[in-house]
C-alpha cells in the first residue's frame, strides 16, 4: 500500500478529515526548505503538497506566482526539490509527498531519471498540472516508477470525463472547488458538496477539495464531506517575507493550529 493510501485509510478509520498545506518548494527560504516541511507535519498536515517553482504557472494565482518566481529568482530547481524531499525523509518516513508542478520542468528532466529520482526521494504522488489524462501516457514511465498520478477534477468537468478521471484516480482525486485560478476568495459550500456526492457515486477513491480554503471557517465548511482540504495561497501568503528558521515555523504553525483544530471538531 502507498503512502497515500495509507494515510487515507488511516484518516477513514479515525473519522478526520486530513489537512494537506501546498506550500512553493524553496519559498520563502531555500535553506529553511526541509524545516517548514517538519513544520507543516508538526501543525497537522496529513499530506504536503509541494510545488515545483514554474516560470509560467498558468493555473496558479498571483500569490502562488510571486512564490514561484522568488524561489526561481533564488535559484531553485527540480533537482533541489528532490534533494530536500530526500532531506526531509530522513527524519519523517511517513507523511506522503505530493510533487505539484507543470510538464516542462519534468520533461526537461527526463521523464525515466526523474521517476526513479523522485521515488528514490521519497516522493509518493504527482500533480501534473498541465497533463490531462487524454495525454498522461508520459507520464507513464512516472507511475510505472510507483509514483501515483494526482488527477484533478472541476466544476467545468463534464460528466462523461468525470467517469473517466474516477476510473483512473490514484491515490486522491483533487476536487477544485471553483474553475478558476488558484487563490479566489469565494466558495459555494452546497455546489462543492453536491460535485463530491457525484465524485463519490463513480469512486472509491478519497476526495480532497482546494482552491478557496483560507481559514479555519472555510476549511469546516468543506470538512463536512470532504477526505480532506488543500489550502494554499492563504499560507504561501503568510509565510512571504520570513527569513529566519524560527519565523518561519512559527508562522506555519500559527497559521495551519486553528485550521487543524477546526477539523477536528468538525
Ligand atoms: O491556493 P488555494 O486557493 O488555497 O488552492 C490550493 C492550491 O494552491 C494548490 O493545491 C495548487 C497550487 N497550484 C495548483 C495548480 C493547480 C491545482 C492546484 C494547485
Amino acid at each position: 500500500m502507498s503512502r497515500i493510501d495509507r494515510r487515507f485509510a488511516q484518516l477513514k478509520a479515525d473519522n478526520r478529515t486530513g489537512l494537506i498545506p501546498f506550500v512553493t518548494a524553496g519559498d520563502p527560504s531555500p535553506p529553511h526548505a526541509v524545516a517548514l516541511m517538519h513544520a507543516l507535519v508538526d501543525a497537522g498536515a496529513d499530506v504536503i503538497e509541494l510545488g515545483v517553482p514554474f516560470s509560467d504557472p498558468m493555473a496558479d494565482g498571483p500569490v502562488i506566482q510571486h512564490a514561484s518566481e522568488r524561489a526561481i529568482e533564488k535559484g531553485v530547481g527540480l533537482a533541489d526539490v528532490l534533494g530536500w524531499v530526500a532531506a526531509f525523509r530522513q527524519r519523517d518516513a511517513d507523511t506522503p509527498i505530493v510533487l505539484m508542478g507543470y510538464l516542462n520542468p519534468i520533461e526537461i528532466h527526463g521523464y525515466e531519471r526523474f521517476a526513479s529520482e523522485a521515488v528514490q526521494a521519497g516522493v509518493d504522488g504527482v500533480l501534473v498540472v498541465d497533463c490531462p489524462l487524454e495525454e498522461s501516457a508520459v507520464l507513464e514511465p512516472l507511475r510505472k516508477a510507483g509514483l501515483q498520478q494526482i488527477l484533478l477534477a472541476a466544476p467545468t468537468t463534464a460528466p462523461v470525463r468525470m467517469v473517466q478521471l474516477c476510473g483512473s484516480a490514484q491515490g486522491f482525486l483533487y476536487y477544485v472547488s471553483f474553475a478558476g485560478i488558484t487563490g479566489a476568495a469565494r466558495l459555494s459550500t452546497g455546489d462543492i458538496a453536491a460535485r463530491v456526492a457525484e465524485i463519490r457515486s463513480k469512486s472509491k477513491a478519497p476526495v480532497a477539495v482546494g482552491f478557496g480554503v483560507r481559514d479555519a471557517q472555510s476549511a469546516k465548511a468543506i470538512a463536512g464531506f470532504a477526505d480532506a482540504v488543500v489550502i494554499g495561497s492563504a499560507l504561501v501568503e503568510r509565510l512571504a517575507g520570513a527569513e529566519s528558521v524560527d519565523d518561519i515555523t512559527a508562522r506555519a504553525k500559527e497559521f495551519l493550529a486553528p485550521i487543524r483544530a477546526a477539523l477536528d471538531a468538525h
